[in-house]
């Protein structure tokens, strides 16, 4: 009988600089997906808030801190694992309000990009739809 699990459940955040840039990481080379450029963030722990996943991960990999209402829903992606042995779903904020400087010491590389240049980077496959909803709610000035 196939073993069914659960969805794994990942919090990202795009932060936006005061130029409008997006901070991205690129992923350790030795990881899976290594070297791809990703929008920091990671699984959420078992009954985890997900805004909770946010905070807990940007004060993990990169050493600032969110605030809870500093995020703003900013698009979600759904698609399988790089192992397809799950059904994986991406929650994306965005945030232009955190204390700290923010520091990829878990990452290959860090940098700040114009939102409009996020579809030209190698990335996994679900951060180029997260990208894509990102510049269009950006463009529209929907979201801020
Ligand atoms: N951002 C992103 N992550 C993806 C995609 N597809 C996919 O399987 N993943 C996986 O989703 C997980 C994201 O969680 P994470 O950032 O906490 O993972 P990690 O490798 O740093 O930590 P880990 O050692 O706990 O696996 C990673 O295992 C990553 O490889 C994708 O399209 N985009």
């Amino acid at each position: 009988m196939q073993e069914i699990s659960t969805p794994l459940l990942v919090s990202a955040v795009a932060l936006i600089g005061p130029a409008g840039t997006v901070f991205m990481q690129r992923r350790h080379l030795a990881s899976v997906h290594g070297g791809l450029w990703e929008f920091p963030g990671g699984k959420a722990e078992a009954g985890e808030h997900p805004e909770a996943t946010a905070i807990r991960e940007l004060a993990e990999e990169l050493g600032i801190h969110l605030r809870r209402e500093d995020l703003v829903p900013a698009g979600f992606a759904a698609g399988q694992t790089h192992d397809a042995r799950r059904t994986l779903v991406i929650l994306l904020y965005a945030c232009r309000r955190w204390q700290g400087e923010p520091h990829g010491h878990e990452a290959e590389e860090t940098g700040w990009f114009d939102p409009a240049a996020l579809a030209g980077l190698a990335m996994p496959p679900l951060d180029y739809p997260l990208a894509a909803q990102l510049h269009r709610a950006l463009v529209k000035a929907a979201l801020f």
